[in-house]
């Protein structure tokens, strides 16, 4: 008797058939010089990319010093710009960021713009990453050619402001690309002036899905990208890619997705450690390992957000934190 798959698992496999082979098998290492044949073209230059990006692009990346793609970058951004929904997993500082970034920005700069429509969203579990994010985004955007009306992005965060002061600032700003926590967006979202029409929106990006789910934040997405335009471009970003980690909001939100799977870092990622905990490593560095840090890390993180939906009369998320990080680690 044939067995019972039930329709995740089913999804799931249909990914996994479409999946590119593992990157770090596939290309070299950041690391590695590029291929001394001139003949041969470099897989990870940026200028290998079609169709190309912008060359106000070229010129910040450069200034940037990101002199060659991640083999992460290399492998996901033409998969965003020739039009495919893809879910990533990837190791931490493998150079995410603007593997979604980069194509978003250039799929926007192609586009007729009009103001208060959004062409872009990113979405991030905490303020601080969000911050993060944001910070890379605007230094890309400055070198923008002071002649085409440029894209402009807003930072929408929890416990900043209010939702009111998003939503003045939106539309003072007519922002093309937004980077939120999902809570506040979900607020802005709310307003009758805010529209999202499918004429202009482009891409819709979730950075750390599993956090984000982890966090409570499953059914606040949905609610998100039931108002979004069908037609658009998802990218899903995670660190495990499974069908009980994300595999829901991969079938609900995503069109036959490419996966890539990415196991090479680009560097120790020191961005994403807040001042705060650089201390407290230092304080526990002797008796400890990496494992100790991290769960400091993540336990912080977690009682930030559980303080966040406090504050907002948001439900409690339930499960012990030593639990959460079992599943991180
Ligand atoms: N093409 C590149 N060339 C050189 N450095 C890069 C490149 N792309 C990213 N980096 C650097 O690598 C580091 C990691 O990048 P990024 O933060 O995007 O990784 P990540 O995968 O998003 O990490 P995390 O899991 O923490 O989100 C950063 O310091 C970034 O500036």
């Amino acid at each position: 008797m044939p067995s019972k798959k039930s329709p995740g698992k089913r999804a799931l496999s249909t990914m996994a058939a479409t999946t590119t082979p593992t990157l770090s098998s596939s290309l070299p290492s950041p690391s590695e010089p590029a291929a001394s044949n001139p003949s041969t073209k470099d897989p990870q230059s940026w200028a290998s990319l079609t169709p190309p990006l912008s060359p106000w692009l070229h010129t910040a990346l450069q200034t940037l010093s990101f002199e060659r793609m991640t083999p992460v970058q290399a492998s996901t951004i033409p998969l965003f710009l020739g039009n495919k929904d893809v879910v990533v997993e990837a190791v931490t500082g493998s150079g995410k960021t603007l593997s979604y970034l980069l194509p978003l920005i250039q799929r926007l700069s192609g586009t007729e713009r009009r103001r208060h429509r959004i062409g872009g969203i990113v979405i991030i579990p905490t303020r601080e990453l969000a911050g993060q994010i944001f910070s890379v985004l605007s230094s890309l955007l400055q070198f923008q050619p002071p002649s085409e009306a440029g894209l402009k992005a807003q930072l929408l965060r929890g416990g900043e402001g209010d939702a009111r002061s998003d939503l003045q600032a939106f539309l003072r700003d007519g922002p093309d690309i937004l980077v939120c926590t999902p809570g506040r967006l979900e607020e802005l979202l709310g307003s009758r002036y805010v529209v999202i029409s499918g004429d202009t929106f482009e891409m819709l990006v979730l950075d750390e899905a599993d956090r984000l789910l982890d966090l409570g934040f499953s059914e606040v997405l949905a609610g998100i990208m039931a108002r979004l335009p069908k037609q658009r471009r998802t990218g899903l970003f995670s660190a495990s890619v499974t069908e009980a980690v994300v595999g829901g909001l991969v079938r609900s939100g995503l069109r036959n997705p490419v996966k890539v799977v990415v196991k090479v870092k680009e560097r120790e990622v020191e961005r994403r450690v807040p001042v705060r905990e650089k201390r407290k490593k230092k304080r526990i560095a002797g008796v400890s390992d990496e494992r100790k840090a991290k769960e400091e890390e993540w336990r912080e993180l977690v009682e930030q957000v559980k303080k966040e939906r406090a504050e907002r009369g948001l439900e409690k998320v339930d499960g012990d934190v030593g639990g959460w990080f079992e599943d991180m680690v």
